[in-house]
């Protein structure tokens, strides 16, 4: 047997890639690199800008030409940097001779030594992981799940009215309307968002131990703290003043923590969605040419949520151990987060195929009224909790002496079948007001939905 050529290992550079490529914009190592080098390079004009050690702000063409390396990174650059890794066996050292090169290019060799001036790698990277994360969550995962939440807010409302049996245990309970039922889902998911959209982005830049030792030592009269925090302000980042060598990676932990809390309630509505799709409710709408089964030509199987359950619960796994092993480093730090933080893409890749399967499974089904409304007929049990309820009220306010309503209606419909014309002759026997009495017999398992409709329309 002949050896296959180079296979991505990943579902999501393979058979996913599609679904999913807009992440390797900027989770992936090239997308890291990038980043390194744009920190890199906005650091040397961050200095040259400040007049450091006798030099003069850089002419706007010199700095459009430099900040060009950044706009131009393609195959080349990543070949080159990869290249020059294979020698320095240190990712950011590569791109430290990397940017070098271009001030050789560019004629500003007399500025090569400012080059990772007084920096550490995780100065770099640590800048370079928040913007890269930060966009990726901007740019394309948020703006992916909230695409989800509006297609959810839609089916909400368009089946505001949709009245449907309830089922507490599995079991049949207090009818609700479908739109309601997906309404939940929206307002849990939309806080979700808020929280997502309000996400700090944190970096350090003090050198290899959080001290701006090799700072103070090379220039003592500079203000190092306030440089520091105007270059990561510039960034479009927030400031951390205090740590040790590495950024403390607590806003890691609280957005992948958020992300993770977003798959499991997105695993909740696409695992209500499937047993709906089971009940009946939902009908699939079949694609053209498509094939449930290979042995069952009658099937349409509920593919999207299924794997969308699958890539949720993996998407956690990733991002709830970053977010647990990033929270610690041992002494002023060990190297265990960058390796770690080499599968952020992977956590929301999982995460951004799911969103992807949820979005395409909400345009593939359609609420079968009528199965509805057949549940509904036939569980008129269901109005026991509300005859008992009303004759309570009844009894305190004088117009009835019936002892235990609870009890009666237990008697009448527990693991019972009781239709229609049993109920309204209970309900006609009942010693209760007249006005109850006609308001009970009014009443439906499908008009039994109290004000659920309406919650829909309390959205935000
Ligand atoms: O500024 C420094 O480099 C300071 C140095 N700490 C380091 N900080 C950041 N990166 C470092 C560090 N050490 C190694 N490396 C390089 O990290 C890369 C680790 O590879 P991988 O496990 O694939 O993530 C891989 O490229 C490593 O070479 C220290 O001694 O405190």
């Amino acid at each position: 047997m002949t050896s296959l050529p180079p296979q991505p290992l990943s579902p999501l550079d393979g058979r996913y890639r599609s679904a999913v490529g807009s992440l390797g914009e900027h989770l992936s190592e090239a997308g890291l690199n990038r980043a390194r080098v744009h920190v890199e390079i906005e650091w040397l004009i961050a200095q040259t800008d400040r007049g450091f050690f006798g030099t003069s702000p850089l002419p706007a063409n010199q700095k459009a030409a430099l900040r060009q390396v950044v706009t131009d990174f393609g195959q080349a650059d990543i070949d080159e940097l990869a290249a020059l890794e294979a020698t320095t066996r240190h990712d950011v050292k590569a791109v430290e001779y990397y940017v070098r090169r271009r001030l050789d290019d560019l004629g500003l060799e007399h500025i090569a030594e400012l080059t990772h001036f007084a920096a550490t790698s995780e100065d770099i990277n640590n800048l370079s992981y928040a913007i890269t994360v930060r966009d990726a969550v901007q740019q394309v995962w948020l703006p992916k799940f909230r695409a989800v939440i509006a297609a959810l807010h839609e089916l909400a409302v368009e089946h505001r009215d949709a009245a449907m049996l309830s089922r507490t245990h599995g079991q049949p309970a207090t009818p609700s309307t479908m739109g309601k039922e997906l309404a939940v889902f929206v307002y849990r998911l939309s806080r979700i968002a808020a929280q997502v959209e309000a996400s700090e982005y944190l970096g350090k830049f003090s050198g290899a131990t959080g001290t701006f030792s090799a700072h103070v030592v090379a220039a003592p009269d500079v203000s190092w703290p306030s440089v520091s925090q105007e270059f990561v302000e510039s960034l479009g980042l927030s400031w951390n003043p205090l740590t040790t060598q590495i950024e403390s990676h607590d806003w890691q932990a609280e957005l992948y923590s958020r992300i993770s809390h977003a798959n499991r309630v997105l695993h909740n509505l696409a695992t209500d969605i499937w047993t709906y799709i089971s009940l009946g409710a939902f009908r699939q709408i079949p694609a053209p040419g498509a094939t449930g089964s290979s042995t069952m030509p009658h099937k349409v199987n509920p593919i999207r949520f299924e794997n969308a359950e699958a890539n949720l619960e993996l998407s956690s796994a990733v991002l709830d151990s970053l977010a647990a092993t990033l929270v610690t480093s041992r002494l002023q730090r060990d190297l265990t987060d960058s390796s770690a933080q080499r599968n952020i893409g992977v956590g929301f890749g999982h995460s951004l195929l799911a969103l992807d399967n949820i979005q395409r499974g909400l345009g593939e089904i359609d609420l079968d009224l009528a199965v509805l409304a057949t549940d509904l007929d036939a569980n008129w049990e269901v109005l026991g909790e509300a005859i008992q309820t009303v004759i309570r009220a009844e009894v305190v306010a004088g117009r009835s002496t019936i002892a235990d309503p609870y009890a009666m209606l237990k008697e009448l419909t527990r693991g019972k079948r009781v239709g229609a014309t049993e109920l309204a002759e209970f309900v006609n026997g009942l010693e209760i007001g007249d006005d109850a009495k006609q308001r009970l017999l009014a009443l439906t398992p499908a008009t039994y939905t109290g004000i659920a409709s309406g919650l829909v329309d309390r959205l935000p």
